[in-house]
């Protein structure tokens, strides 16, 4: 969907002889660059289905199906290692993330780690972490990292939402969604129409930095 969005927006920029001389020089530049899109690298097709919906058509990008192996440590290290790997495979523009769910009673954790939490121990061991606290309170948080190249550093950005850990309610298709019920909110991610979630989640909030970075940049 977002690869053939930017063919066609590739498409409409090479079809327009009759803007004036500084604005087609402009679209050229632009065009160039849309020439080669940016790589969204994902092992994970829910991922990859919401970044279509929150920037499909706003950045060029096409997506590879990739598992890339993921590095110990604080999460934006993660994040940046991921992207080098890819970017090394992709040979041209990059972007990966790291989605993270952090326990404050646990000062972050399980974090990078919950994949593993919730493919052992499931939503139930998941809440089961913290009967011993009071605090039930967690951070949903979603850090891209992008690279121009195999040669450049990764640049990363982070989208946070704050919420609560419940016990699961709503469809279980997508994670730990059914457990992490944002401030503000009555329902658990897995609860709220998709457009909702979209709207306020740590994804969003993380591809606003990334969108931003592109238009500040011209990309
Ligand atoms: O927005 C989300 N809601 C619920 N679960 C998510 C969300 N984003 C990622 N996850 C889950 O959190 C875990 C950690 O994600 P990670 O970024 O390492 O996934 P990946 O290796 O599948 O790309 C995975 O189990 C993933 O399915
Ligand atoms: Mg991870």
């Amino acid at each position: 969907m977002a690869a053939s969005s930017s063919a066609q927006l590739v498409g409409k920029l090479g079809s327009a002889p009759s803007l004036p001389t500084a604005t087609r020089s402009l679209d050229r530049i632009i065009s160039a660059k849309l020439a080669q899109p940016v790589t969204f690298v994902t092992g994970n097709a829910k991922k990859l289905e919401e970044v279509k919906a929150i920037i499909g058509g706003k950045i060029p990008f096409k997506s590879v199906k990739l598992d890339l192996p993921e590095l110990q440590g604080e999460p934006e290290e993660i994040s940046k290692e991921k992207c080098r790997i890819a970017a090394r495979q992709v040979q041209g523009p990059t972007l990966v993330e790291d989605t993270c769910l952090c326990y404050n009673a646990l000062n972050g954790l399980p974090g990078p780690y919950v994949k593993w939490f919730l493919q052992k121990t499931g939503h139930e061991g998941l809440n089961n972490l913290l009967l011993a606290y009071d605090d039930k309170s967690a951070y949903a948080m979603c850090i891209f990292s992008f690279a121009m190249d195999a040669d450049s550093e990764p640049i990363t950005f982070t989208g946070k939402t704050h919420g609560v850990v419940v016990p699961a309610r709503g469809p279980g298709d997508f994670g730990w969604d059914p457990i992490f019920q944002p401030d503000g909110y009555d329902l658990t991610y897995a609860e709220m129409p998709k457009e909702e979630k979209n709207k306020i989640s740590h994804r969003r909030r993380a591809l606003d930095k990334v969108r931003e970075f592109f238009e500040k940049h011209d990309l």
